[in-house]
Formats: structure tokens, sequence, C-alpha cells
């Protein structure tokens, strides 16, 4: 098969989305759009930095390469809708194995009724996936991390660490029948889910600051902090972690849940006065969510996160976590 050969093979043969008016097969994609915000938002997936073949089989490479994408998009309130996928394959990579990362694309993009609108395919030495997601929000429900406000509650979804956790299984020497739910923190590994559904179903409330928990809840706690110039305190009790999230060593498990990352949780900020209509969203998207801290309403705020642990003084919770061009 070659490229050209390939690129038919991956086409879709219809497309979900209306507003398409030409997407593979010619220089550009070009799809109409009138009232709502356009979103866009691109993440990559590397092998040997996100993944290897031992953790992750190509379908998971596939599936996580967009989930991390639509993640970023439900961390502004936008719905999917469109992705592009830039794909450097290294000779020895097979069709079927590229074929089943593309399996993966599909069944997470079933999923949110998302449409393969371009790309682009390259030889390579390593496996390398760029993924471009497009996604869609009315002009007043963007969840800029901007947003946070003094007296805030503070709130995260899900349980956070899952993640690092299932990669500890995968690649740590001590067997696997040690462990309980193995199953399940390797599933959160290769297969998270975005908060789509929550997203969507915060869309009654006004003013949200959001952020999508990929390098840990330290980092993208700061970088709420940060960018909406408020002091966040966090309560080191109210993390949310799995019931077998205990078995692992205490190191790691605070490790995991405040630097590991890849969670693809949302950990964002609202008003109280929203609090009950939070809650009521996160019945109905059936998502489990946490009051974690609150934004100070003092004056002397300075863009940090703190974190309160019973029986200890408060530190400073640093940006630190999942970083790339730390050297
Ligand atoms: N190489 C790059 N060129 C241009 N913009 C970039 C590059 N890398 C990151 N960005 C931008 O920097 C911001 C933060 O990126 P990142 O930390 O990867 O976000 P996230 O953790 O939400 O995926 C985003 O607006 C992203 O588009
Ligand atoms: C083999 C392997 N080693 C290490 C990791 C851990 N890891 C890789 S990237 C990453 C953080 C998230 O990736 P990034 O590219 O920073 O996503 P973004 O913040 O841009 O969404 C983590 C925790 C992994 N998933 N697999
Ligand atoms: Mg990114
Ligand atoms: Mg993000
Ligand atoms: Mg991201």
């Amino acid at each position: 098969m070659d490229e050209f050969q390939f690129i038919k093979h991956i086409e879709q043969n219809f497309y979900r989305q209306s507003t398409i008016r030409k997407g593979t097969g010619d220089d550009a994609a070009v799809f109409t759009q009138n009232y709502q915000e356009t979103v866009v938002a691109k993440d990559m997936l590397v092998e040997n930095v996100h993944f290897s073949r031992k953790t992750m089989e190509p379908f998971h490479i596939g599936y996580k390469g967009l989930a991390a994408n639509i993640s970023d998009l439900a961390a502004m309130g936008a719905s999917p809708a469109f992705y592009l996928v830039g794909i450097s394959i290294p000779p020895n990579w097979s069709i079927k194995e590229i074929e089943d990362i593309y399996n993966g694309f599909k069944a997470i993009s079933n999923h949110y009724g998302m449409d393969l609108i371009g790309g682009d395919t390259v030889s390579g030495n390593e496996l390398v996936l760029s993924v471009t997601v497009i996604g869609f929000v009315n002009k007043n429900r963007i969840r800029y991390r901007h947003l946070a406000k003094d007296g805030d509650v503070v709130f995260v979804t899900g349980h956070l660490g899952d993640s690092q956790a299932g990669l500890h299984l995968l690649t740590s020497a001590t067997s696997m029948e040690r462990f309980n739910d193995v199953d399940y923190f390797i599933h959160r590994h290769r297969m998270p889910t975005p908060r789509v559904k929550f997203s969507k179903a915060i869309e009654t409330i006004p003013r949200v600051s959001l952020n999508d928990i990929s390098d840990g809840l330290a980092s993208e706690a700061n970088e709420i902090a940060e960018a909406s110039q408020v002091d966040i305190i966090i309560f080191d009790k109210k993390i949310p972690s799995h019931p077998s999230y205990n078995q692992f060593p205490l190191n790691d498990q605070k490790k995991w849940k405040y630097f590991g990352g890849e969670d693809f949780e949302l950990l964002g900020t609202v008003s109280p006065s929203d609090w009950s209509k939070l809650e009521e969203a996160a019945r109905i998207s059936d998502t489990r969510l946490s009051k974690i801290g609150y934004v100070s309403d003092k004056k002397d705020r300075s863009g940090r996160v703190y974190l309160e642990r019973t029986g200890q003084s408060r530190i400073q919770l640093k940006k630190e976590g999942y970083n790339h061009l730390s050297r």
C-alpha cells in the first residue's frame, strides 16, 4: 500500500457534521460556521515519550491521542466536531498496526460525532501523531482559565492519579497479581474519558474557569491561579482517589495525584452560588465531582497555589509536574 492508497483507505465515506463543505480529498478542508466561536487545539503523541509499544496497543494509541485533544476542547466548554491527523510512520510498523491506530481514532470520534477532515502522512523513525481538533462553543460560555474569582469553589471531576498508577502497573517489575483493580487502572491510562458530557452539562452556568489535567493537578491549578491572578487553596484530604488507590506506596500516591498527569479530568472554579447547579450537572452527566478547595478572598494574592494538610502547616504547591523541557 503506498501513501495515496493509505489516505484513500483511512478517508471517511460520509460526514456526520452538517457544516462540512469539503473534508479530505483537496488541498484543505472547508467548513462553514456562523454564530458560535470556533475552538482549535493540538496535542501530539510520540513513541517513547507518551507511550511505548509495551504500554499501549496501536488501538489505544489512536484512542488516547484523540482523547487528549478532545479533553482540551472540553476544558474550553466546546463540543468536538472535527479532527486532523499528522502521522509519521516508521518502517517497522505494519499497515495492520496503523489501521488499528485509526480504529482507535474511529472508536472515540464516533462516540462524539466527530469527522476526520484532513491530515498528513510521512515516513519517519519513530511513530509520531500530531492531532488537531476543532470544536464549537457559544460566545458567552467559553471556559477560560483566567475566569477564576475571589471566593470561588475549586472543584475536580473523577479520581486523580489513576493514569500514572496504570502506567506503573504496566511498567514495574513487580507482579500485577499483588494488586487489586489492575484492569481499571490500566484502562484509565490507555483509554481516558474526556469530560465532554460534564462540560456540556454545566452550560447553564455563566462563569466557570476550567483546565484539563494533562500535566498533573499542581501544574494545572497553578495555570488557573496565574492566569486569573488569584490564590488557590487546596485541601490534601479532599483530593478524590479510587478506593484501591491506597494499595500503592504512599510516596507514589502523592506523586501521581499531584504531579503525575494524563488523568484528563477537569479542574475548575465556580461561584459558591452556582455550586448546586454544578452538582446537578455532575449528577445528570454521571460524573464524579469533588469540592477540593477555594479561591482566597484576601487582598495580598500573588497567583499561587497552597496545600492544606491536616495537622501540618500550609505549603505552597509549586508548578511541578510533567514538563517536556525540564533539562
Ligand atoms: N510549539 C508550539 N507552537 C505554538 N504554540 C504552542 C506550541 N506548544 C504549545 N503551544 C501553545 O501553548 C499553550 C499551552 O500548551 P500546553 O501546555 O500543551 O496546553 P495543554 O496542556 O492544555 O495541552 C496552548 O495555547 C498551545 O497551543
Ligand atoms: C512510556 C511512557 N512514559 C511516560 C509517560 C508519562 N507521560 C508522558 S506525557 C505526560 C504528560 C502529558 O503530556 P503532554 O504532552 O504534556 O500533554 P499536554 O499537557 O500538552 O496536553 C505524561 C504524564 C507515558 N504516558 N508513557
Ligand atoms: Mg498541549
Ligand atoms: Mg489543556
Ligand atoms: Mg492537552
